[in-house]
């Protein structure tokens, strides 16, 4: 299980919990005998002496109400464990069971989880006869169909996952496919669970006592303190008030708990794009240009310190389209998210400047300038648009939310834009949901979508990566026609030299988070590029004179963890032409003849030798 995120509502929660065991230890020692002694001071209101009053046999209710503490706790623990062993158990069974008892047993749990669970236990105690272990077996049982239920859901949902049909491919059996590949992916959500029974089975035991079915004397827990401090609440309100108190707080403290975890090992929160990113200038006063975009010594730095992306500076000019390339991982997504403020929120971005032309991104821009002068298609159109909703709603969002057009207006626009993407029966296709189109429909559509609001840039991450050759000339054509024909700086992001040949202007090379070289297209296309990765890297793209019969050349090894980047330069241990300086010194960006630059200490030796 993965570590969980810090939270401070799970602080708070285990917090509370841990006072309450705390408690129960404590508590027979400390307020024993008080909580079982009989006075004369029957039905005493709440004083000083006895916080919560006395009972109608004279004994403090406070006293009683911390002595309770134990055995409430110890039947809330034991019934959260026969609901957990007998839940997950019963669910696993079933799953491992076969497709047959699988569907019985679910149509079982359907129906037992319909009946609420105190009903379901209420009669079981009527079967059974009243008593602190009779209310435990009940509660705990009518609490398994949950863990049941939540059990099979998320088995069925790992069991499509590749690695459980290699495994199954690989004949391993289904109880030992549960064992060992479903139930440590399904342990987070199961443990949230457990917090969330520990709390009802609380509020169900109490329950029960507290009508008379639960706890016998002479054993008590709080509900049965309740009970007992009921009998006179119109005169006297503590002796019922008290116990209902700590009753809440001890289920406070499990749902915040259950609340906590929750939100600490939320599968969606770690590598999701979202809108919290913190993205902090590190100085004031940007330097002046004209560029369109702006990114002065931005660095993405995960929470230890790590930066996923170093330190890198760059301009986009207007109406350019600005190649990013280099391997997976070299940070490329990152820094295009950065500039449209997606960092997924565990990222913080640090920048001299970054800002789309006057709209600064560090601090806080207004979400609807950030909505409409940056435009983002990103790699996979099938994830792109949300399946629950029809395209037109999805693709005029922007327009009447941020630009407070007009619905029929803005369906209007919206199906221009289709049509000037060349999709098919724009108007009919905005009555649709995106997988009823194609994939290369669905990405054109994408396009159309980020160009509705005719964004000052348009970040293109991978956009043809996930479709085939053919579609993919069709959707560079398009954003090709943007640039030529209205004007839109686009930056595109690819590991594919030949896609960043065929579209951009001019081309940053990344590396383990770096900008290595920086060259216009043509230098690119004609094979001419200083840094020593960028040649390995067209060295393997093929060209239209590439020798068929020539396998391509390869780059052997792999980029460094952005964790243990190397000193100097990162690319020195895979650098065919590395020397000790390379280990020792980080080449500075500097330039190389007019019309580019690179970072590489070989280029000084080559000019020494000439020179
Ligand atoms: N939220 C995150 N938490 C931790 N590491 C991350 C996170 N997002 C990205 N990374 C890491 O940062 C590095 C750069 O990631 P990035 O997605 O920018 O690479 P990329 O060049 O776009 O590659 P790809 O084409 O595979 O997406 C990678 O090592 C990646 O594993």
């Amino acid at each position: 299980m993965k570590k969980l995120r810090r939270s401070p509502v799970l602080t708070l929660g285990l917090a509370g919990l841990a006072l309450f065991v705390v408690l129960a230890a404590v508590a027979p020692a400390v307020w024993g005998d008080r909580a079982g002694t009989l006075t004369d001071q029957t039905h005493l209101p709440a004083s000083a002496a006895h916080w919560f009053g006395t009972d109608a046999l004279g004994r403090d209710i406070f006293a009683r109400t911390m002595v309770a503490t134990r055995l409430t706790l110890l039947m809330c623990l034991a019934t959260t464990a026969i609901a957990a062993v007998g839940g997950i158990g019963f669910g696993a069974a079933i799953w491992v069971a076969g497709p047959r008892v699988r569907t019985l047993g679910q149509r079982l749990i359907d129906v037992l989880i319909s009946y609420p669970s105190v009903i379901f236990a209420l009669a079981l105690v009527a079967i059974l006869g009243p008593g602190a272990g009779t209310s435990v077996v009940a509660i705990g049982l009518a609490t398994c169909p949950a863990f049941a239920r939540l059990t099979t859901n998320l088995a069925a949902s790992i069991a499509g996952r590749d690695f459980v049909s290699t495994a199954r491919l690989l004949g391993v059996s289904p109880a030992r496919l549960l064992r060992r590949h479903i139930l440590p992916n399904i342990a987070e959500p199961l443990l949230v669970l457990l917090a969330v029974a520990f709390t009802v089975s609380l509020k169900a035991l109490s329950g029960l006592s507290f009508l008379g079915v639960g706890v016998q004397a002479p054993d008590y827990d709080w509900g049965s303190v309740l009970n007992k401090g009921l009998e006179g609440i119109y005169l006297n309100p503590w002796p019922a008030l008290g116990p209902s108190l700590v009753i809440i707080l001890a289920g406070l403290a499990g749902g915040l708990t259950g609340d906590g975890l929750a939100a600490a090992i939320n599968p969606s929160a770690g590598r999701k794009r979202g809108y919290r990113a913190t993205i902090e200038a590190v100085t004031s006063a940007p330097p002046p240009s004209d560029a369109l975009a702006v990114a002065d010594h931005l660095s993405v730095v995960l929470p230890d310190g790590t930066r996923l992306v170093d330190d890198i500076s760059f301009t986009v000019e207007p109406g350019e389209v600005l190649g990013l390339v280099g391997e997976s991982g070299s940070g490329k997504s990152l820094t295009a998210m950065a500039l449209a403020r997606l960092l997924p929120d565990d990222l913080t971005a640090v920048a001299g400047t970054l800002r789309v032309g006057d709209l600064d991104l560090t601090g806080r821009p207004p979400a609807a300038r950030l909505a409409t002068e940056i435009g983002i298609v990103h790699q996979d159109p099938s994830a792109s648009f949300n399946p629950t909703l029809r395209l037109g709603g999805q693709l005029t969002e922007a327009l009447r939310v941020h630009g407070r057009t007009p619905r029929r207006a803005a369906a209007r626009q919206a199906a221009e834009r289709l049509a000037a993407a060349r999709v098919t029966l724009p108007e009919q296709r905005l009555k649709q949901y995106a997988h009823e189109l194609s994939g290369g429909m669905r990405q054109r559509a994408m396009i159309a979508s980020a160009l509705l609001t005719s964004p000052k840039l348009l970040i293109a991450d991978e956009p043809t990566t996930a479709l085939d050759v053919t579609v993919q000339a069709e959707v560079l054509g398009l954003l090709r026609e943007a640039n030529e024909n209205d004007g839109t700086t686009i930056l595109l992001i690819s590991h594919d030299v030949g896609v960043i040949s065929a579209v951009c202007d001019r081309v940053l090379v990344m590396y383990a988070g770096r900008i290595v070289e920086a060259l216009p297209i043509e230098r690119l296309r004609a094979g001419d590029a200083d840094h020593p990765y960028t040649q390995a890297l067209l060295a393997a793209t093929p060209t239209l004179h590439s020798a068929v019969d020539e396998p391509l050349a390869s780059l052997p090894g792999r980029p460094p963890h952005p964790a243990d980047r190397p000193t100097g330069c990162a690319f020195a241990p895979r650098c065919p032409r590395a020397r000790r300086q390379c280990s020792d010194e980080e080449p500075l960006l500097t330039p190389t003849g007019t019309t580019g630059a690179a970072a590489c200490h070989a280029l000084t030796w080559d000019k020494e030798q000439v020179g």
